[in-house]
C-alpha cells in the first residue's frame, strides 16, 4: 500500500490524537522531558533511600486512611449507642495517628539529607567540569552568572530532585486510594469529588508554558543582578577612587526594581492560577456537601458515613492539589536544570594523555614552536595571521607590540588555552619528539598572568597552592630569586604572613614578586610572564630575570613586555602587530628598546 492511501485509510480521530500529541511533546514538553532525564541521572544514585521515602509515605497516608475510616466507625457507634466497640476504634484512631507523625517526621528527615547529599553531589560534578571546560567557550560566561548557576540553580534542582518523584507516587496512591473508599461507599460522590480533575489537565498546557517562560526569566535575571554585583564589589576601589559611588548605588536599584518587576508578574500568575484553582475546589466541596446532606436527608447514608465521605473528599482534593502544587516546583527545576546542563555541556578542553611521554625529556628542556597559526576569538576578526615562533631551552624571549595586538593571545595559544584554526603550536623535546599543547602539556609551564593572582591566606599557602609538599627552605629559596625575600623576611610571621583576597596588605610589586617565586617554585621547564615585572624598578626587575635564568640553564622563559629593559636581556625579540608576528633582527630589536 502506497503512502497517500495508508494516510486516507487512517483513523481522522486518531490522526488528531496525534498531532495534538506531536504538539504536547514539542519544543517545551521535550526540553522539559530532557530536562528532568538529566536530573535523574542523579537521583537514579539515591533508588534505595527514594523506594524507602515512597514507602514510609505509603504507610504514612495509609494510617490517615485507616484513621478516617475508624472515625467513621466511631461516629457510626456512637449514634448507633453500640459502646462495646468504642475502645477498638479509639486505639486504632490514636495508634493510626501516631504511625502517621512517626513516619512523615522520619520522611522529612530522609529528605532533607537526600537534597544535602544531592547538592553536594551536583556542585561537585559541575566545578570538575567547569575546571575542565574550553577556556573559549567559558569566556562567554560572567562570573555572577556561573555563581548564580552554580549555587541558585543547584539549589532549586537539589530540592525537587529527591522529592518530587516520591511526592508524586504518594499523591497519586493517596488519590487513588481515597477515590476507592469514597466509590466503594457511592460512586457518585466519587465522580463529583472528581469534578475538577478534567478542567485542570484542559488548563495544564497554558500553565506549564507560562510558568516555565516566567521561572526562566526570573532565573535570568536573578543571573544579571548577581553578574552586576559581583563586578561592583570586585571594583569597589575603582567605583569608590572615580567618586562614582552614588551613580552604582543608582545603577544597583535599577537591577533590583527590574529582578522585583518579573518576580512579581510570576507571583500574579501564581495567585491567579490559585484563585482559579480554589474556586474550582470550593464548587467541588460544595457541590459534594449538598450532595451527602441530600442522601443523609433521604436516610440512605449514616452520620458516620457522610463524615468519611466529606474528610476523603478533602483528602482527594489535597492529593490532588499537591500534585498540582509541585508542577511550580517541577517546571523551576527544569529551567535550573536547563541552566546547569548549558555548563555542563560546554565542550571539554583538548587532552592528549600521549603528552605525559614528553616528561622524559624535562632535564634537557623544551621547544616551543608555532607554525603558519592563524587564530580568531570571534569569526571573521584575525588576531595572529599566519605567524611563526621560536623559543628554545636557555634563551629568554620577548613579545612585544602595542597593547591590544595579541601578545597575552600568543601566551593563550602556547598554553593550550587557546587553539589555533590552523598551522600548530607544538612542544619539542631536544631528541625532537614533538606534541601539540593541550591541558596535558600545561604541567611543564609555569606562568604569571597579567593583574595580582594572590590568593587569601598565608604567603607560604600562595606558594604550596603549585607545589603542596613544598618546605618552608624551598618556599624562600624561591622567594630569594624573585626578590621577595627582602620584604618577606622582614613580616611578623614572616612566609605564614596572611595577606587578603586578591594579595590586599601587599604593595602591587611585593605581590608581582611572590606571585614570580611561585612560578619559580613550581619549577617548570617553561616560564611565561605576562606583564609580570611592569610594576618591579628596573634594577629588581633585572635582578628577578637573571636570577630566573641562572637557576635553571635549559629553562625557556617567555615574556610579554613594554619594558627596554628587558628587552636588552633576550636572545630574542617578536613584534605583536597588525596580527602578525614578527621576529626582530638585532637593529630592529634595539631600534625598538630605544623607542619606548
Ligand atoms: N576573550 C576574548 N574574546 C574576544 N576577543 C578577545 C578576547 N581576549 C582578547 N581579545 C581581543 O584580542 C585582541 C588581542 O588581545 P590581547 O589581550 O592578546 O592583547 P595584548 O597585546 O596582550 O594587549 P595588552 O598589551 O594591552 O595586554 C584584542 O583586540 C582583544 O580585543
Amino acid at each position: 500500500m502506497d503512502e497517500e492511501n495508508k494516510n486516507e485509510n487512517k483513523n481522522p480521530a486518531f490522526e488528531s490524537l496525534d498531532v495534538l500529541i506531536s504538539r504536547w511533546k514539542d519544543g517545551t514538553f521535550s526540553e522539559i522531558i530532557d530536562d528532568w532525564k538529566w536530573i535523574f541521572s542523579y537521583s537514579a544514585r539515591y533508588k534505595g533511600a527514594i523506594a524507602f521515602y515512597v514507602i514510609l509515605g505509603i504507610f504514612s497516608t495509609s494510617m490517615g486512611l485507616v484513621s478516617s475510616i475508624a472515625s467513621k466507625y466511631m461516629i457510626d457507634i456512637i449514634t448507633g449507642y453500640e459502646t462495646s466497640k468504642l475502645w477498638v476504634m479509639i486505639l486504632i484512631m490514636v495508634g493510626s495517628t501516631v504511625f502517621s507523625l512517626a513516619f512523615s517526621s522520619i520522611i522529612s528527615r530522609i529528605s532533607t539529607k537526600l537534597s544535602i547529599d544531592i547538592n553536594n553531589d551536583i556542585q561537585a560534578d559541575i566545578f570538575d567540569k567547569i575546571v575542565d571546560a574550553d577556556w573559549l567557550s567559558l569566556n562567554k560566561y560572567s562570573n555572577g552568572d556561573i555563581l548564580n548557576r552554580f549555587n541558585g540553580d543547584i539549589g532549586t534542582v537539589s530540592s525537587n530532585a529527591i522529592s518530587w518523584l516520591p511526592t508524586i507516587i504518594i499523591a497519586v496512591y493517596n488519590f487513588v486510594a481515597t477515590f476507592f473508599v469514597i466509590m466503594h461507599y457511592d460512586w457518585i460522590m466519587a465522580v463529583i469529588a472528581l469534578g475538577s480533575a478534567p478542567v485542570m489537565l484542559l488548563m495544564s498546557r497554558f500553565m506549564i508554558k507560562k510558568q516555565r517562560d516566567y521561572s526562566k526569566k526570573v532565573r535570568e535575571m536573578s543571573s544579571q543582578l548577581m553578574t552586576f554585583e559581583v563586578e561592583a564589589f570586585y571594583n569597589f576601589d575603582t567605583i569608590k577612587s572615580f567618586g562614582v559611588a552614588p551613580h552604582y548605588s543608582k545603577k544597583m536599584r535599577w537591577w533590583q526594581g527590574k529582578f522585583r518587576d518579573i518576580s512579581l508578574k510570576y507571583n500574579l500568575f501564581s495567585i491567579k492560577t490559585n484563585i482559579f484553582m480554589s474556586i474550582l475546589g470550593t464548587v467541588v466541596q460544595f457541590a459534594a456537601f449538598g450532595y451527602c446532606l441530600f442522601r443523609l436527608w433521604t436516610n440512605d447514608i449514616t452520620y458516620g458515613t457522610m463524615t468519611l465521605f466529606l474528610q476523603q473528599r478533602s483528602n482527594l482534593s489535597s492529593a490532588f492539589n499537591s500534585v498540582v502544587s509541585i508542577i511550580p516546583a517541577f517546571l523551576n527545576s527544569s529551567v535550573s536544570a536547563h541552566r546547569i546542563r548549558e555548563l555542563v555541556e560546554l565542550p571539554k578542553e583538548v587532552h592528549i594523555p600521549e603528552s605525559g611521554e614528553m616528561d622524559k625529556y624535562i632535564d634537557k628542556g623544551f621547544e616551543v614552536r608555532m607554525d603558519d597559526v592563524n587564530f580568531s576569538y570571534v569569526e571573521g576578526t584575525r588576531v595572529i595571521t599566519d605567524s611563526a615562533f621560536r623559543a628554545k631551552p636557555g634563551e629568554i624571549v620577548a613579545l612585544v607590540g602595542p597593547s591590544g595586538e595579541g601578545k597575552t593571545t600568543m601566551i593563550r595559544l602556547i598554553l593550550g588555552l587557546i587553539r589555533p584554526e590552523d598551522g600548530g603550536v607544538k612542544l619539542r623535546a631536544s631528541g625532537g619528539q614533538e606534541i601539540e599543547m593541550n591541558a596535558e602539556t600545561r604541567h611543564l609551564f609555569a606562568y604569571v598572568p597579567q593583574g595580582n593572582t594572590i590568593l587569601s591566606g598565608t604567603i607560604a599557602e600562595n606558594m604550596r597552592m603549585v607545589k603542596e609538599d613544598a618546605t618552608d627552605e624551598e618556599i624562600v629559596e624561591a622567594l630569594k630569586v624573585a626578590c621577595a625575600w627582602d620584604f618577606v623576611e622582614k613580616l611578623p610571621q614572616q612566609i605564614n604572613n596572611s595577606v587578603g583576597e586578591r594579595g590586599r596588605g601587599l604593595s602591587e610589586g611585593q605581590a608581582q614578586r611572590i606571585a614570580i617565586a611561585r612560578a619559580v617554585l613550581r619549577d617548570a621547564p617553561i616560564l611565561l610572564l605576562d606583564e609580570a615585572t611592569s610594576a618591579l624598578d628596573v634594577t629588581t626587575e633585572r635582578t628577578v630575570l637573571r636570577n630566573i635564568v641562572k637557576q635553571h640553564p635549559n629553562k625557556t622563559c617567555i615574556v610579554t613586555t613594554h619594558r627596554p629593559s628587558v628587552l636588552n636581556l633576550c636572545q630574542r625579540v617578536y613584534r605583536v602587530m597588525e596580527t602578525h608576528v614578527t621576529e626582530l633582527n638585532e637593529e630592529e630589536s634595539s631600534r625598538m628598546a630605544m623607542d619606548f
